[in-house]
């Protein structure tokens, strides 16, 4: 039986990376004899330009129905003003599918240090995992907006952490046996709380795992200090957000970061993270190694293909070691000719 795909592109770059990402999936999938079926949705800007909603009822539908859900990017300022922006539609989606626990690795591979703005010792090594709370915290609390007073709220329970704290502790189990659980407990009581909550359950269930805790300001100096220093990084939505975009760097280019946004079950929602780039849109500039690693995550997460990701994987890797890729790193390819080199290492 065919493995269904809720296909959303999305705005700006999204449409661009996302059929690179659809090209390589299909590669594989001929390659690895597998039968997938794509259920092509509006979201984001595009959804509110066709039928007035970022999320309309109809994509809900098809993505609870699907296997998985890829999504290239939303957003712009042609949106800027819109009752419900896309952004609503991205956390409203977020929170439908349940996909609590949001996945983002970071590494630069050996002998490609030189693509990192580091480009020294200090790149050397890196592979890390973030894995950032996704329907909690600040994005999701309740929010009062008038002229002169805004508020948003902040609210975690105890639970919320404990289940994402789990993924990162097994996580960690599997990669460099190490947790950072970064918040800012020496001033928010919902730090506060996720410390306490991550260091009951190490000391109940994950004593294995080297755990530590470190201040969001110090991680921030931290991962460009000594990111090779870190193995997973557990944290909540809001700083998850900000310390991936700035560790997707580490590696040249926040075009190269995947992500996989995952629940209780096996369907998730995959991504890269970076957003619409309205200011490299329609030129075909668009790295789409982010997107089509967030591919591979897809076929490995949510379709238990891991042969056909190993497969992604690698010849992605292949390509950037062979000097192949978009501008943003350097190289002479535009979105196709990269999508295409990979396509032919398939
Ligand atoms: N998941 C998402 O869909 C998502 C994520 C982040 C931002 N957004 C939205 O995207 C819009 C633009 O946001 P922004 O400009 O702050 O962030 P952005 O991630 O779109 O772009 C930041 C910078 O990175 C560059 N960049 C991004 N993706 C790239 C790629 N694949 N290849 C090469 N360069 C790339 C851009 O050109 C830009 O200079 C906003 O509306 C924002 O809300 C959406
Ligand atoms: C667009 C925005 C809502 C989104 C987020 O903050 O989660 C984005 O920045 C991301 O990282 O996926
Ligand atoms: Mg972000």
């Amino acid at each position: 039986m065919a493995s269904k795909i809720a296909f959303l592109p999305g705005d700006g770059v999204g449409p661009e990376v996302a059929n690179a990402a659809k090209k390589v999936l299909d590669a594989a999938a001929k390659k690895h004899e597998l039968s997938l079926e794509y259920a092509d949705c509006f979201f984001g800007g595009a959804a509110i330009d066709a039928m007035g909603d970022p999320f309309p009822a109809e994509t809900k539908e098809a993505c609870l129905s699907a296997d998985a859900i890829f999504l290239g990017a939303i957003g712009g300022p042609k949106w800027d003003g819109a009752k419900k922006r896309p952004e609503a539609g991205l956390l409203e989606m977020r929170k439908a599918l349940g996909v609590f626990a949001n996945l983002r690795p970071v590494s630069v591979a050996p002998g490609m240090e030189q693509l990192s703005p580091l480009r020294e010792e200090r790149a050397k090594g890196v592979d890390l995992l973030i894995v950032r709370e996704l329907t909690g915290g600040l994005y999701f609390g309740e929010r009062t907006e008038g002229y002169d007073l805004a508020t948003d709220q902040c609210l975690y329970t105890k639970d919320e952490v404990t289940r994402v704290a789990r993924i990162a502790f097994e996580a960690a189990k599997k990669r460099g046996g190490r947790v950072a659980s970064v918040d800012k407990a020496n001033v928010l009581a919902t730090s506060r709380l996720w410390r306490s909550a991550v260091k009951e359950l190490h000391e109940a269930e994950y004593k294995d795992v080297e755990l530590t805790h470190v201040l969001v300001d110090a991680m921030a100096m931290k991962l460009i200090q000594a990111p090779a220093e870190f193995d997973v990084i557990l944290t909540e939505n809001l700083f998850g957000d900000i310390l991936s975009d700035e560790a997707s760097v580490l590696s040249g280019s926040i075009g190269l970061a995947p992500s996989a946004s995952l629940g209780e079950g096996p369907r998730g929602l995959y991504e890269p993270i970076h957003g619409s780039a309205p200011d490299i849109a329609g030129q075909g500039k668009a790295n789409p190694a982010g997107a089509i690693m967030s591919a591979a995550m897809l076929l490995r997460y949510s379709l238990g293909e891991s042969a056909a990701a190993d497969n992604i994987e690698a010849a992605v890797s292949k390509a950037l070691a062979s000097g192949r890729g978009t501008g943003d790193i350097g190289g002479e390819d535009d979105t196709a000719s990269f999508t295409d080199a990979v396509v032919e290492l398939i």
